[in-house]
């Protein structure tokens, strides 16, 4: 099943239909997979230039979003870390002076709120009655206005690029390497119709709904882990040390790729955190878009929903050793088992046993990415600040909605700053 082309087993079927598309306006998605093209064919294939523009920004997002207080406060770091991936997410899709504009910001960090109010809602009625319960839904008239605001703040980008490589310009090499975001690549690419501004514009925030809310809670459920065993700060910040210490600060003498592959503990972490705490339970979710036979004979009727229980399948006693145990430091261990291991059980890898960034030829393009801003925004924080729960409290209970998971939203943290130095500068 995972060489089997779209035309077969679709994903973007089900997403569509889980997003409630014919009351979300995002039905174009059907015909267009643009958004994954760039991901793949731009982004991952470009990574080391867009992480350094995500360094460029790392900073600023943080030095804005997050307290620099000496005493300890009280935050709640759900948001401020959604505001973070907001802003390097952005200037990295759409360039500036979008990615430091608030009222974009606001707009791609609520616009999944509103459509999941939506999607969620209907899923709980039959077809036949989605038209007349939508009518009463105010997230679906605010989902319309915010797609009006996204055209209205991406038109003169649109129209800036388009200047650019207009007659008597060289094409599509003419742009800066500030303007050489991934919405510039899709404008050179795209068809007359995935150009229109409107859908554009729509597939802009829908881009920010596949990745912000994703990223950024992956971090705030490694600081809750983190939280509650604090013996892993210190050794998280050791390899951070150790790594600067040898390459220098970030991307200065070695590419920020080859620094972050030398996390490994790091990166074992994030394997761990999500084995427990994965964004979406159910994975991959496929649709069969003509009747198949698979080579063991199971049927499966055209237009069958196949979901992976990826999260149960992780966390089962066939497939991870005492799985109840928080062990960061189980793919490490198992990377350094033998010499021929060593570039496999990384954060972002696929694998029959790990199904976090779904699997085969559509599992998740923007994994690499998604991976390194974690990594990034993880050297960045924990180099300058501290954190720990608030007096009396622990890691925050999870939440489950359909096949999302998430920590409950109104969790507290505290945090200070250390001011020790950071390798990211
Ligand atoms: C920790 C972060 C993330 C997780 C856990 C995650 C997980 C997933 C999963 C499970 C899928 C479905 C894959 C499948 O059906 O096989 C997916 C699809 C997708 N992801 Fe991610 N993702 C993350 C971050 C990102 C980021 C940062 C981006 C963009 C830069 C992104 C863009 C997408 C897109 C566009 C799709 C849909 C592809 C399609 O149209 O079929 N994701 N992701």
């Amino acid at each position: 099943m995972r060489l089997m082309p779209a035309e077969k087993l679709s994903a973007v079927r089900v997403q569509v239909k889980n997003m409630a598309h014919k009351y979300t306006k995002t039905s174009f998605l059907m015909d267009s997979d643009l958004h994954f093209r760039v991901l793949q064919n731009k982004l991952t294939p470009e990574l080391p230039k867009y992480l350094d523009m995500v360094k460029k920004e790392i900073s600023n997002a943080c030095a804005t979003t997050l307290p620099q207080t000496d005493d300890w406060t009280e935050v709640g770091i759900q948001p401020l870390m959604r505001m973070v991936v907001a802003r390097i997410t952005s200037a990295v899709m759409v360039g500036y002076p979008v990615a430091r504009d608030p009222e974009w910001l606001n707009l791609i960090i609520d616009y999944p709120g509103d459509m999941l109010e939506v999607a969620y809602t209907l899923r709980r009625f039959p077809p036949w009655m989605h038209y007349f319960v939508a009518l009463f839904l105010p997230a679906r008239y605010r989902l319309a206005s915010k797609y009006k605001v996204a055209l209205r703040i991406l038109s003169p980008v649109m129209d800036k690029l388009a200047r650019l490589k207009g007659p008597g310009s060289d094409g599509i090499e003419t742009v800066a390497e500030e303007d050489d975001t991934l919405l510039n690549w899709m404008l050179d690419r795209g068809d007359e119709k995935e150009t229109q501004y409107e859908e554009m514009a729509a597939r802009q925030v829908l881009l920010s709904l596949a990745s912000i809310h994703t990223t950024s809670m992956t971090v705030s459920n490694i600081l809750y882990d983190l939280c509650e065993h604090p013996e892993w700060f210190s050794v998280l910040r050791a390899e951070i040390e150790a790594t600067a210490n040898e390459l220098g600060p970030m991307g200065s003498k070695v590419g920020i790729v080859q620094w972050l592959f030398r996390l490994e503990k790091m990166n074992s972490f994030i394997v761990e955190t999500q084995r427990l705490r994965p964004p979406i339970i159910l994975s991959p979710q496929r649709e069969a878009m003509e009747p198949l036979t698979l080579s063991d004979g199971t049927y499966i009727p055209k237009g069958s929903r196949i979901s992976w229980a990826a999260y149960n399948h992780i966390n089962s006693h066939a497939v991870t050793s005492n799985p109840e145990n928080f062990d960061p430091m189980r793919s490490y261990r198992k990377r350094h088992a033998a010499p021929d291991e060593r570039n496999k059980h990384l954060a972002g890898q696929t694998d029959v046993n790990n199904l976090t960034f779904g699997y085969g030829k559509l599992a998740c393009p923007g994994r690499a990415f998604a991976i390194s801003e974690v990594q990034m925004i993880l050297v960045k924080i924990l180099m300058d600040f501290d954190f720990k729960f608030p007096t009396g409290k622990g890691r925050p209970k999870d939440m489950f909605a359909d096949e999302q998971m998430f920590p409950d939203p109104s969790a507290m943290i505290m945090i200070r700053r250390r001011g020790k130095g950071n390798p990211i500068e």
